[in-house]
């Protein structure tokens, strides 16, 4: 199993070490535009090797990707993070083109690699290489709400006074600081709703923290977080990897599902060797709904900003 991620930055080189954390792929090849940076980050992450007990092989280019050549997974991490009082869509600028011109390299040496879209505004940035590439739609997989479902279990295993391994919950729409819809009506402890435990405003509380959970960090990091975001892609990576059919929410194309089309957006999917399996369609209430085309509206009009010439 061949892994590619591009940019060595601080989201990538995290990913790549929880990737050969977990010890399920035989090589991984980070690539960065930066000269000697991603065969640097390649070498100090292999004198862990010995201490961590991975048997991954790490290695570093820049910019070459036949190195990348048959890759089954990439992942994409490359183009600029934001800093303290920025949007995710204010990235769209710079990052759209470094996202179109890396997914055409991968693809040219990879033709039937998975892609995991990372660099933000993500769901914008998984749409374009939905637009501008010919892979098939389940081969492009949006990363935010595993991240962003890891962080509301982290905020609700606060209020719930627990460990966060007590707690489940999930985050789908849009991941941006206003279109995460936190799903706190079916979050529970232990299968037990969190309602159960914590008041009504407690609960918002809980939401609204995961929403902006993102631009919290980093305000206080005075950069975006990576310890958490390469957790999360690492999951994903190793979910298509072992084939492990696992759900979460990622970002995917919809064509009808939840009464939406022509975007990526955060949905429930399955991951399984053929990347995205199926979307699985839950039963939203009413409330949730309109969250979800708040959140849908949010993410065409980021979308609108994209030139989508092949
Ligand atoms: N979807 C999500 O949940 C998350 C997304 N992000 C996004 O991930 C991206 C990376 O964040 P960080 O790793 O913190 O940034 P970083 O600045 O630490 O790393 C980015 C790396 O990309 C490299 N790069 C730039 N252009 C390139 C190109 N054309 N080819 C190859 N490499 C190139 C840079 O040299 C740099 O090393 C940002 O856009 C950030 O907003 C970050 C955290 C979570
Ligand atoms: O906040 C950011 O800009 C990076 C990101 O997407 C996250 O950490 O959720």
């Amino acid at each position: 199993m061949k892994v590619t991620i591009v940019g060595a930055g601080a989201v990538g080189a995290s990913c790549a070490e929880y990737v050969a954390i977990k010890n399920f792929a035989s090589e991984v090849v980070l690539v960065d535009i930066k000269e000697d940076y991603a065969e640097g980050k390649a070498m100090d992450l292999m004198q862990t090797a010995s201490l961590m007990g991975f048997d991954t092989k790490i290695t570093g280019a820049t910019n070459d990707y036949s190195k990348t050549a048959n890759s089954d997974i990439a992942v994409i991490t490359s183009g600029i993070p934001r800093k303290p009082g920025m949007t995710r869509e204010e990235l769209i600028g710079i990052n759209a083109d470094i996202v179109k011109s890396v997914s055409s390299s991968l693809i040219e040496h990879s033709p039937n690699v998975t892609i995991i879209v990372v660099s933000n505004p993500m769901d914008t940035m998984t749409y374009l290489v939905h637009k501008t590439t010919n892979l098939p739609k389940n081969k492009i997989i949006g990363m935010g709400g595993a991240l962003d479902s890891a962080r509301f279990k982290y905020r609700l295993s606060e209020a719930l006074e627990c460990p966060a391994s007590d707690v489940e919950g999930m985050v789908i729409g849009g991941h941006s600081d206003t279109g995460m819809v936190p799903l706190s009506r079916l979050a529970t402890r232990n299968s037990v709703p969190v309602s159960k435990f914590l008041s009504e405003d407690r609960i918002n509380q809980v939401a609204e923290d995961t929403k902006v959970g993102g631009a919290t960090l980093t305000k206080m990091l005075g950069t975006s977080a990576w310890y958490a975001p390469g957790a999360a892609v690492s999951s994903l990576v190793q979910a298509i990897a072992c084939d492990q059919k696992k759900m979460f929410p990622c970002s995917a194309l919809l064509e009808g599902e939840y009464g939406l089309n022509d975007l990526c957006i955060g949905v429930p999917v399955i991951l399984g060797k053929n990347g995205i399996e199926k979307i699985v369609e839950i039963d939203l209430d009413e409330a949730e709904k309109a969250k979800m085309k708040e959140s849908s509206e949010g993410v065409k009009k980021t979308n609108g900003l994209l030139d989508l010439k092949k």
